[in-house]
């Protein structure tokens, strides 16, 4: 890419298109083109068309998706796998006609199988079922991956396919029941803290393991990866390190002041049991996380208190 180049971040308004775009901008890029999903709902295929006709993008980073944690991805089923679908085909398809340059497509570390040997690496991808409560999500994700290489083996077109493991960041989504666990916890604990409230229900049993990347760390890594890599398939951009569920909990305890107790419902589902990105083609290729997970959370604490809190 260079500094004169129009580029297409869909999805900037969303913690890893704003991450991107900020990232772009301290690199000193400014040819921007945005839609918010109001003036262009990417499931609309002639829309779409007409935006790509009328606007001709150089780069792309697809970083607009229907994204939730567990519970919304298990019960809007249907809508994960619609709108993930409509979304990626439609700008995928339309990069091809009107001759974008570079494509990065953003899946996710639930492509793989639910019971996948550990760290799971790129290669695992499509040997197994997946987990329950997200395949209609990874199914998209699944056939995003597929249409990038199709496109690349039919057409040449140079787009590329990057998984990140469970993010976190700036303009989290905090909602209490469809966000994912790091931003409902930091705002349960913090509400418990205000509100006096002595207990903090964690779901599931705290036994899962999940790895945790900052989003902005990500947004360095996709920016890198646009300017360095061109393979087709698969790459995972992950820490190589993860937590428990409880642990985690208890490090949000610790970093929102939190003086209670915490307890478990397994009546919510725990998900797969654990997935830990293999990150050895990342750092080959040059490539390593800088914020850990401690200091991230406390940034994003930071963050909360600021946009959220304020707004109450
Ligand atoms: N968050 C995570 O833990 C992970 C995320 N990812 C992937 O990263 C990418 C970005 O996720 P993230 O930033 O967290 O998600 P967000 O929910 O924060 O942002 C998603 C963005 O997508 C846009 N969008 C959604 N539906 C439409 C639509 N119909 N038309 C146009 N735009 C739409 C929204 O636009 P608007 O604001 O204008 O409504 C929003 O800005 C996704 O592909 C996701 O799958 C991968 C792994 C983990
Ligand atoms: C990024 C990834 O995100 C989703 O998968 P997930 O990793 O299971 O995501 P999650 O963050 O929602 O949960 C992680 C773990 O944490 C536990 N947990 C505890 N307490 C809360 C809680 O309060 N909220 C949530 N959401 N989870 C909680 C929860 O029970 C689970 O064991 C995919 O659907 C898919 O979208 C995807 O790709």
């Amino acid at each position: 890419m260079e500094k004169h180049d129009k580029i297409y971040i869909a999805g900037h308004r969303g913690m890893v298109g704003s991450a991107i775009l900020r990232k772009l901008e301290k690199e000193g890029f400014s040819n921007f083109v945005m839609r918010t999903s109001s003036t262009l709902d990417l499931r609309d295929q002639n829309a779409v068309a007409a935006f790509f006709a009328d606007e001709k993008p150089n780069y792309v980073f697809l970083a607009a998706a229907k994204v939730g944690g567990i519970v919304a991805n298990n019960t809007y089923r249907a809508e994960f796998l619609y709108d993930n679908l409509q979304i990626q085909a439609n700008v995928i398809h339309n990069s091809y006609l009107n001759s974008v340059k570079k494509l990065m497509f953003l899946g996710s570390s639930c492509i793989y199988p639910k019971m996948a040997p550990q760290p799971l690496r790129e290669d695992y991808l499509l040997t197994g079922p997946l987990e329950e409560t997200n395949e209609p999500y990874a199914i998209a994700k699944i056939a995003g991956i597929k249409m990038c290489d199709a496109y690349r083996a039919q057409y040449g077109c140079n787009y590329i396919s990057v998984m990140p493991t469970n993010l976190y960041g700036y303009n989290d989504n905090y909602h209490p029941q469809n966000s994912h666990v790091l931003p409902a916890l930091i705002r349960r604990f913090h509400e418990a803290k205000e509100k006096a409230i002595p207990l903090v229900t964690i779901w599931g049993t705290g036994s899962p393991r999940r790895e945790f990347l900052f989003a902005d760390d990500l947004a360095e890594a996709c920016y890198y990866l646009m300017q360095n890599y061109n393979e087709p398939g698969l790459v995972n951009v992950g820490t190589g390190e993860d937590v428990t569920i409880k642990d985690l909990a208890l490090l949000v305890k610790k970093i929102t002041n939190f003086k209670g107790d915490i307890n478990f419902d397994s009546s919510k589902p725990d998900g797969t049991p654990r997935k830990l990105m293999d990150v050895s083609k990342l750092h080959s290729n040059g490539w390593k996380h800088t914020i850990e997970l401690e200091e991230g959370v406390a940034l994003a604490y930071k963050d909360f208190l600021n946009k959220y809190v304020a707004a109450y």
